[in-house]
């Protein structure tokens, strides 16, 4: 199938940049503004089970892209009711909360939860809006579903243990034998070279410069979605452009390899060589690597990072952790006890990692609950979805904040403090209600990456705990009194509120 950019609008949308005054764009973007304000009505459904917040929608649309923890528990902290209801454009959003809306959230099979996240979030890159054409005769999210099980295959995985450990090594390495790094950066980094490495190739994860490059591109996507954007999608804002922008030289970038292996006589068992295998075209194989890359990146670095801070601010639970992977090094490990720590680390079979980690397992758990306060939305598909006898239509969206079960003290007592113990058999407060543990998704959605996640958060956190001493610092190099807090407002990646910024001062212990 061939590749169809459409450089003619790419042009003339360049010309129109260049010779439009600011000035000019800004009184046009005003007037459609004032007259779309006027030419919309909303249809308000004025069932007194919904409250509906006072002024105007364009203002709780904007603060619904700008602060929407903000804006969706504060809401609901005005009214007693389960439902409020506003406009983003010309399209409804209930947002709701109690259990058995919750319930219907996660597993009616008639919501969509592509739709609700292309609308409501907006930051995953698509070939469509660079008009490259994939495979039109598959369907694109049954064939990415198949082509991530593949990546994730179990003797891949294994195969690429060594390679992934070998990473971190390397990155952390080059950090120096002592010193401070930004652990929100350096983690995020690492995660995104493993990302690649899985997703994608070795000339790529392998090349500093590239990875740098690609990190540089996924920045762009994320700062090209903004309230405007999404807003107004017919204004040709600069942040439409720069996403745009940035799909297309994600599409390049990544073209570039799949064409680099394709030519390459020597075949590997790298992802992209398998897909070529496969039979698939260039537009195919970017567009999983994109959407594997923009999937398992954000989340899982900015998880790992804030663990390695929980464990700093958590002595005990750091110390548990050290034992227990200790003891499977012990048990488990079959290479030289001369071998570098890496080294040593990567003959632990992928099974033992998986199952014999319980203290991990807790520590990713709960790092993941405090973490994870988002809101993700769906869009419903039937005639109408009926929520405690409020009437949702097609084509309207709903949303809920996860912060309702993960923030609840009535769930999890003392709900901010660092307790991985929570879960264990006699205290299971996630299981108090139903869905009340909610940072892989549920029901009809659960993570399709959980395996991979977890793993590659292990495998980062085996490296830094055994190999360094570490504390977490202030920007002065001083001992927090107490741990940075989420900035939960910002919906890609949750990192510590600016004020709160924090450091990993570490000490090489281990070769
Ligand atoms: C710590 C890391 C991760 C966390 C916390 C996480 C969390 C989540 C959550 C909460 C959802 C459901 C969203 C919703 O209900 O609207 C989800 C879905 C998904 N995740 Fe992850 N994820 C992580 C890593 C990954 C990785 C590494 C991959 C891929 C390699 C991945 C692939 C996906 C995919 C494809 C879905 C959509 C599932 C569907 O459509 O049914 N995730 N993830």
């Amino acid at each position: 199938m061939s590749v169809v950019v459409n450089s003619t609008l790419n042009d003339s949308l360049r010309d129109y940049w260049q010779q439009t005054p600011l000035s000019y764009l800004v009184v046009a973007g005003a007037a459609v503004l004032l007259s779309l304000s006027t030419a919309f009505k909303f249809p308000f459904s004025g069932d007194s089970k919904i409250y509906y917040p006072p002024g105007l929608q364009i203002v709780h649309a904007w603060k619904f892209f700008t602060k929407r923890y903000d804006f969706l528990n504060d809401t609901f902290r005005q009214t007693h009711k389960k439902f409020f209801e506003f406009y983003v454009n010309q399209y409804r959003v209930v947002a709701i909360r109690g259990e058995n809306q919750r319930k219907i959230f996660y597993t009616e099979k008639t919501l969509s939860m592509f739709q609700g996240h292309q609308f409501l979030v907006g930051a995953a890159p698509s070939l469509k809006d660079i008009n490259v054409m994939e495979d039109r005769s598959e369907d694109f999210h049954a064939a990415f579903f198949k082509r991530l099980l593949v990546v994730q295959h179990k003797d891949r995985v294994t195969t690429m243990i060594p390679a992934l450990f070998g990473h971190i090594d390397r990155h952390f390495k080059a950090l120096g034998r002592e010193g401070s790094f930004d652990p929100f950066k350096e983690t995020h980094d690492i995660i995104f070279e493993m990302t690649a490495r899985l997703a994608a190739c070795r000339e790529l994860a392998e090349d500093k410069q590239a990875i740098r490059k690609l990190i540089d591109i996924y920045l762009d996507l994320e700062h090209g979605v903004t309230a405007g954007s999404i807003l107004f999608p017919w204004f040709p804002s600069p942040s439409r452009k720069a996403k745009a922008n940035a799909t297309a030289a994600l599409y390049g970038f990544l073209n570039s390899y799949v064409e680099l292996r394709r030519k390459d006589p020597v075949t590997s068992t790298d992802t992209i060589d398998v897909f070529i295998a496969e039979g698939c075209n260039n537009p195919t194989i970017v567009a999983v690597i994109m959407n594997i890359v923009f999937a398992g990146v954000i989340n899982t670095g900015v998880n790992v990072s804030w663990a390695l801070v929980h464990l700093g601010f958590n002595p005990e639970w750091k110390e548990k952790v050290i034992v227990e992977l200790k003891s499977l090094f012990a048990e488990h490990a079959i290479s030289h006890a001369t071998d570098p720590l890496h080294i040593q680390l990567s003959s632990i079979p992928l099974n033992a990692w998986e199952t014999k980690t319980p203290v991990l397992e807790g520590v990713i758990r709960e790092t993941l609950r405090l973490t994870m306060t988002d809101a993700p939305s769906r869009r419903i598909m039937s005639d109408e979805l009926v929520l405690d006898g409020v009437v949702v239509k097609k084509g309207q969206f709903i949303t809920y904040s996860q912060a309702e079960v993960h923030l609840n003290p009535a769930i999890y007592p003392k709900p901010y403090t660092f307790d991985p113990d929570r879960y264990r058999r006699g205290r299971e407060e996630d299981k108090k209600e139903a869905f009340c543990y909610l940072a892989w998704g549920a029901g009809r959605h659960p993570c399709a990456g959980i395996k991979l996640a977890k793993l590659e958060m292990k495998m980062v956190l085996a490296m830094l705990l055994l190999g360094y001493d570490y504390h977490v610092v202030d920007e002065n190099g001083n001992y927090p009194a107490s741990a940075p807090r989420v900035d939960r407002n910002d919906c890609h990646q949750p990192r510590p509120i600016t004020q709160d910024r924090v450091y990993i001062e570490f000490k090489r212990v281990v070769e």
